[in-house]
């Protein structure tokens, strides 16, 4: 029987999986695409490399297979398209999540107390990572850009809506809720756009694309052979989740790709976080919407491509396991890896990275070390706030996937600094894998929530092994070490 096709557009790379209708993969197709820097804090995308990466990597996964019946689309979130209705032209490259362009621009917001009603309506903060300030620049700076928007010529999408666009060659213009909340202009609770907040930001509601379930009707596609209907979007992380199977409150993901996002599911309550935590969209099934709140951290895998590629103190990602065993237990290096700012639960857009605790001694294989175990120290932070926030639902076991998670040595750190076990799944490509299985169950194809659920299997379940004195000393070091960062931050 035909399967389904997942399409996963990431930040550095897009690919596409086939998978049976029993959720198993049966075909691949990866290919990276050029990242564009034009200022330092800037990070653009060009919007047709998007588009002709997904083209061909559908294509070559579907090489010599049956016609699937369904599509699922996962995507980077937050990142800002534009583009002309009637020629399907892009008025500027994509603005990407990690461009920090509108820090002025939020720190003005925030100034001016419209941070209230930003957070209120849409869960967020006035903070340059997500959709809205980015699209607000674009209309402010493109010449004729807010003109032509108000006219109606002009189409604002997340990738998720711009991938649709062109898969269906410009008849459908959508997204859904798990992308549109993550824009600044979505309201949550009302579940529509929110007409004050794109008064606020000057944004022409003309522009905006219609809001449908994350598991709902997007159009057909003609472009891949035969008439294959879009039958799922979400964005990456919430895909994940939904991957992941974490269905019920309480359960609690984190996906370690370039960045590290935990996503806490809240059931159908939209909890207001006291610890500067994101309230988000988890999915909205059969129009009934399921919450979750998120930290979000900018730099976690991306930690150890910077040691391979501006370091150069690495091959490979995998060579950061054998370096951080033979560290000197003696030495206590501690990272802060704000390369690009620093995410939840501070909010630092202008921060910048630092290392304390070097030593003459100080080498590779301790920066190593301290590099995964900022990872393992950010999630804390994460995890903790999310306790704060939700004390009843407090996480027990914490579900992992993305890149990293191959890192058994990260891996095990986590489970150390947190104080509680760890579980990673047999299958870690949740995104493509939670895409799929919506689109599938939307076609009929796959099974629902409850059957879904019993066919996680855990490859392996990390079980802290550290007590409780080394725990609380190591993250105080860590504690300690941000709030340096933070201060020379102020003293600027
Ligand atoms: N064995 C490993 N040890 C540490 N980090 C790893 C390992 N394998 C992959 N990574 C990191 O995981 C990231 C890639 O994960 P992936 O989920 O593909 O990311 P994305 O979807 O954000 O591009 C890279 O940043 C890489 O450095
Ligand atoms: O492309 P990824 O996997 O780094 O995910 C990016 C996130 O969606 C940004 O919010």
């Amino acid at each position: 029987m035909a399967g389904i096709l997942a399409i996963d557009q990431g930040t550095t790379s897009t690919r596409a999986i086939l998978f049976d209708t029993d959720l198993r993969p049966m075909a691949r197709a990866q290919e990276e695409f050029a990242q564009h820097f034009p200022r330092s804090g800037w990070v653009e995308h060009d919007a047709g490399d998007l588009w002709d990466t997904t083209l061909s990597v559908c294509r070559a996964a579907l090489e010599g297979q049956e016609t699937p019946a369904a599509i699922g689309i996962t995507n980077q979130r937050e990142t800002v398209v534009v583009w002309d209705r009637e020629t399907g032209t892009p008025i500027h490259n994509a603005i990407v999540w990690q461009d920090r362009r509108t820090a002025a621009l939020c720190r003005q917001l925030r100034e001016e107390g419209h941070e209230a009603l930003l957070t209120e309506r849409t869960g967020l903060l006035a903070d340059p990572y997500f959709s809205g300030t980015k699209l607000k620049w674009l209309l402010d700076e493109v010449e004729g850009a807010r003109e032509a928007a108000e006219a109606g010529r002009l189409a604002f999408g997340t990738v998720d809506s711009w991938l649709i666009w062109n898969l269906t060659e410009g008849r459908v213009h959508a997204t859904d809720p798990t992308n549109a909340c993550r824009t600044l202009l979505y309201d949550i609770h009302a579940g529509d756009w929110c007409p004050e907040i794109c008064d606020l930001l000057g944004v022409p509601m003309a522009m905006l694309p219609e809001v449908r379930d994350t598991g709902g009707d997007f159009g057909e596609t003609t472009l891949l052979g035969g008439r294959i209907p879009i039958l799922g979007v979400a964005g990456d992380q919430q895909a994940a989740t939904l991957g992941q199977a974490c269905f019920r409150p309480g359960m609690v993901k984190s996906t370690y790709g370039t960045g590290c996002f935990a996503l806490l599911n809240t059931g159908q309550t939209p909890v207001a976080s006291k610890n500067r935590l994101l309230t988000t969209i988890a999915y909205r099934l059969d129009g009934k919407t399921t919450y979750a709140l998120e930290g979000a951290i900018f730099i976690a895998g991306a930690v150890v491509q910077w040691l391979r590629d501006e370091m150069g103190v690495i091959g490979s990602a995998a060579e950061t396991q054998a370096l951080a065993e033979q560290a000197d237990p003696n030495q206590e290096v501690v990272l802060v890896p704000a390369f690009t700012g620093l995410g939840a639960p501070y909010w630092s857009p202008e921060s910048r990275g630092a290392a304390f605790g070097l030593t003459r001694g100080t080498g590779p294989a301790e920066l190593a070390r301290a590099a995964l175990e900022s990872v393992g120290y950010q999630t804390r932070d994460l995890l903790a706030a999310m306790e704060a926030d939700w004390p009843d639902g407090e996480p027990s076991v914490l579900r992992v996937d993305g890149g990293m998670a191959a890192s058994d040595w990260t891996m095990q750190f986590l489970a150390d600094i947190l104080g509680a076990p760890v579980d990673r799944p047999e299958f870690t490509e949740t995104t493509a894998l939670g895409a799929a299985w919506v689109a599938g169950m939307t076609a009929g194809l796959c099974p629902g929530m409850e059957a879904f659920e019993q066919r996680w299997h855990l490859d392996r379940r990390f079980e802290a092994q550290k007590d409780d004195g080394w725990r609380a000393a190591k993250y105080d070091g860590w504690r300690r070490a941000v709030r340096g960062v933070l201060a020379y931050d102020e003293a600027d």
